[in-house]
């Protein structure tokens, strides 16, 4: 399997798997309830036992007492098969009883495995997939499997079970008949198997497309408010519309397979009765069977009605569960590249110097044809920060995105006071470094959860200072202060606000690397300038690698590395550059390209020009 894999149905159907495949291979998750489904299915087929023997006391009671005008072997007789219905009843309640808790129990196994799972795909998985299909995967496709795993498989063996022996006591009864019966099994293999082929498509058909609307939900979500300032709601419902018709579309050809199907099942059974019902009376009539026994053996004959009827349903829900279970496997099988080096060191806090140095480092994005990285070289002095700048697209965020080893180089190294980053453990690594990303992502949780999500062992006063740090205590003053639950994604905050919890999520716990990718944007021009000075002390006992898109931040770094199509075009002062290097001039002052005259408007130290 390609680790780019993207969930294209069509590249496990090439693999030439067969549908169970996948699902056979989540049977370890039965595994610690394998005691709980032995129960089950002694409780299931006690109780089936149960019910198969009444028939045969019918039989008994027709042909003894009955035939003979006996009242006392008639109680006895009654009072038995009296107790085989309490006894029926009473198994079926324990066998619903256990199997509700494995059922569940395997589910939430298995849902939190994919989600650990998920939390060590690299960004580029998530990149590539939409978030719709894998919320339908880690919720439905789940549920789906659960089914069948507890109530599909439990009545495909109890049904199994149930034809095989009342078709051998039919046999046994009336060998004739008992083998007409056994032969309506033929037709019902042969109608099992085409709709079986014909369902798992179609289920994995509409899997898929809840997957899409699941995603177009979300979507809109995300980007409502986006979408209503530009009137475009409107075609945000048609899409919708589009999305959950051809949904509906799926759904209606599903369940009319399976509505014909089951018609095409029940057929069967009711024919053979038919016929077992005029040969038997034939029969009867000739003295070749006993009232008792006919009656025993069409009794018996009714009691396969319901393991062929459901049949059908069961047979769906497994092809159900194969097409979830490729699903969920699509994801556990993709690897996790960015992992621990066999040996991978730990780095302690106290033990880190800060030297962050960049060596020939290119990096493509998976997929892509050309890099967005070219052999960038920078040293990052301890202590020092470093503003990156260049024109948009040009591989600010991506070249970030290294530090914390959320991409992986694809050429070159980077190293930390020596090591190549690779070589250190991952958890080490992200602990060492600070990260505040240019969209501030607020979780749905407390702000202190939030604000800890790195370093969950943090005290008050180590929050209470990187709150202070980033100008954000306006946290305390929130309904329930550092218990609030900030809204998805900190939609109730402003986005300076979030900004600001974000920056001090960033520094909390003095990391010995800050990256930061325009840590000032949202912010307004007062508190712009008390995040500023305050994040001046920060930096000044960190290593940091800043992404300026606006020119006021680069007041904060003591260099500025101009990036251009994915190469360090230039480093050095900013005055200096802003005197030597047109281009820089350029992005900074939106002047025209180099070879243009400058701009009148400069000053002497430069920065007039990039606070304009
Ligand atoms: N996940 C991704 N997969 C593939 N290509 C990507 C991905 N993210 C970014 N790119 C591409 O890589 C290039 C650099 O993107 P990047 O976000 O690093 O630029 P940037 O300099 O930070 O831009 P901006 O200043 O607009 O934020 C762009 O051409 C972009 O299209």
């Amino acid at each position: 399997m390609p680790a780019e894999n993207d969930g294209n149905p069509a590249a496990r159907v090439a693999a030439g798997l067969h549908p169970a495949h996948n699902l056979w291979r989540l049977r370890r998750y039965l595994r610690p309830f394998a005691a709980e489904f032995v129960w089950l299915l002694v409780a299931g087929l006690a109780g089936t036992a149960a019910g198969i023997a009444v028939p045969l006391v019918v039989q008994r009671v027709v042909d003894g007492p009955v035939a003979r005008h006996e009242p006392a072997g008639l109680i006895q007789l009654g009072v038995l098969a009296l107790l085989l219905g309490v006894a029926e009843a009473v198994l079926i309640f324990i066998r619903r009883w256990v199997q509700s808790s494995s059922a569940v129990g395997m589910e939430a196994a298995l849902r939190a495995d994919v989600y650990a799972h998920l939390q060590t795909l690299p960004t580029s998985f998530h990149d590539r997939w939409q978030s719709g299909q894998l919320l339908s995967r880690i919720t439905s496709d789940l549920s789906v499997i659960r089914r069948f795993l507890s109530f599909g498989v439990f009545f495909l063996l109890l049904n199994l079970t149930t034809y095989v022996v009342v078709v051998a006591l039919l046999v046994h009864l009336h060998p004739a008949l008992g083998l007409l019966v056994a032969a309506s099994a033929v037709p019902l293999l042969l109608i099992s198997r085409r709709f079986g082929r014909h369902y798992h498509a179609a289920s994995r058909r509409m899997q898929d497309q809840q997957g899409d609307v699941a995603t177009l939900v979300e979507e809109t979500a995300q980007g409502l408010r986006t979408m209503k300032a530009y009137g475009r709601g409107p075609e945000l419902a048609a899409r919708f519309a589009g999305g959950a018709r051809t949904l509906h579309d799926t759904g209606v050809a599903k369940g009319r397979l399976l509505a014909n199907t089951s018609a095409l099942l029940d057929l069967v059974p009711n024919v053979t009765l038919g016929v077992v019902l005029v040969a038997g009376a034939a029969a009867a009539a000739r003295g070749a069977l006993t009232i008792g026994e006919l009656v025993a053996f069409v009794s018996l004959q009714l009691m396969l009605i319901w393991p062929v009827q459901s049949l059908g349903w069961i047979i769906a829900n497994g092809q159900e569960a194969a097409t979830a279970a490729d699903r969920v496997q699509e994801v556990l099988d993709t690897p996790p590249q960015i992992v621990d080096a066999p040996n991978a060191l730990v780095l302690p806090r106290h033990a880190v110097v800060g030297r962050l140095r960049f060596e020939r480092v290119s990096f493509r994005y998976p997929g892509a044809t050309a890099p967005v990285l070219r052999e960038v070289d920078l040293t990052i002095e301890q202590g020092e920060t470093l503003a990156l700048v260049g024109g948009t697209g040009c591989g600010k965020s991506t070249l970030l995105s290294l530090v914390p080893r959320l991409h992986e180089v694809t050429g070159g190294r980077i190293t930390l006071d020596g090591h190549d980053l690779r070589d250190l453990r991952l958890d080490s690594l992200r602990r060492l470094v600070g990260v505040a990303f240019e969209e501030p992502t607020l979780f749905s949780m407390s702000v202190r959860e939030n604000l800890t999500l790195g370093r969950p062992d943090a005290g008050d006063d180590e929050v209470r200072a990187a709150l202070a740090l980033a100008q954000a205590e306006f946290a305390y003053d929130l309904p329930w202060g550092l218990a609030t639950r900030v809204g998805e994604q900190g939609l109730s905050l402003s986005g300076g606000q979030r900004q600001r919890l974000a920056l001090a999520r960033a520094v909390l716990g003095h990391p010995a690397l800050l990256v930061l990718d325009d840590p000032l944007s949202a912010l307004d021009v007062h508190t712009e300038a008390l995040v500023e000075a305050a994040l001046r002390r920060v930096l000044r006992s960190s290593t940091a690698l800043l992404v300026v898109h606006r020119p006021s931040t680069i007041a904060l770094a003591d260099r500025v590395a101009l990036l251009d199509d994915g190469r360090i075009t230039a480093i050095g002062r900013h005055s200096d550059l802003l005197a030597t290097v047109p281009a820089y001039r350029a992005l900074l002052a939106a002047e025209p390209p180099a070879g243009e005259p400058p701009p009148a408007a400069s000053t002497p130290d430069g920065w007039g020009l990039v606070r304009s």
